[in-house]
């Protein structure tokens, strides 16, 4: 295996995702605690009601992604193609209604990851062409994180992603906790994704560290 697309599949185990319309408190401590507890990989979604935008938003992600550089945690940055250039963050994650992964991949360069969502085997067929490193897969379960979601497809999408024959990292996200991570993993995935379950939590360090042993022993029975 690719030494990149090695450090993604490990870098996917437990992807925290949140902005500030995620956080009752400051981001910079929920994410310096989820760190504590074991996050591995992290994505900046500044979205939703009171989202930042401008300069109040790049500061944000600036103070975020200095959080992951001193942790060594790689910084992925949501939608936002314009700033994850500026601030020379590790990689992007796009949908299927944002900028198409192929114009994405030609301007961030090959080296950055590049996360598509994909719903369908035609939209993962027709994003690893465009140069996915990886694929978020969801809603896996219901979720209140995002209104405009898809139809839940429950594990059953990993399960069928793997039998296609794709090998690109896979990461679930939609309505993930520590009761059922580990039923994500043993459909097949190489992550699991979440928002709510770790920046929603009273315990923010906890939360993250129970989720990483549903991981890890959802790994077991891989
Ligand atoms: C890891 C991961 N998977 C899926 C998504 C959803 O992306 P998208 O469909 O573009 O929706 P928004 O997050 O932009 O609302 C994600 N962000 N991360
Ligand atoms: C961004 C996104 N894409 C599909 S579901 C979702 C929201 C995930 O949030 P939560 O982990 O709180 O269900
Ligand atoms: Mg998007």
């Amino acid at each position: 295996m690719q030494e990149k697309t090695s450090a993604i599949k490990d870098a996917l185990k437990l992807y925290f995702i949140m902005g500030s319309p995620n956080c009752h408190r400051d981001p910079v401590n929920i994410l310096e605690e989820a760190i504590r507890g074991g996050i591995s990989l992290f994505q900046f979604r500044e979205k939703g009601q009171g989202a930042l935008s401008g300069t109040q938003k790049k500061k944000l992600a600036t103070a975020l992604q200095q959080v992951c550089k001193e942790a060594n945690i790689p910084f992925i940055v949501n939608d936002d193609i314009d700033l994850a250039m500026e601030i020379d963050a590790d990689g992007v994650h796009i949908g299927q209604e944002d900028e198409a992964a192929s114009i994405v991949r030609k301007r961030i360069g090959a080296d950055k990851w590049v996360g598509v969502s994909a719903h369908t085997i035609e939209e993962a067929e027709r994003a690893i062409k465009d140069g996915a490193d990886y694929l978020g897969l969801g809603p896996i379960y219901p979720t209140s994180s995002k209104d405009d979601a898809e139809s839940v497809k429950g594990t059953a999408i990993i399960r069928q992603f793997r039998e296609h024959g794709f090998s690109i990292p896979l990461v679930g996200i939609g309505g993930i906790t520590s009761t059922n991570a580990a039923a994500v993993m043993e459909a097949g995935a190489d992550g699991v994704s979440v928002i709510s379950a770790i920046s929603g939590s009273e315990d923010v360090e906890d939360a993250a560290i129970r989720l990483n042993q549903a991981v890890h022993s959802g790994c077991a029975n891989q």
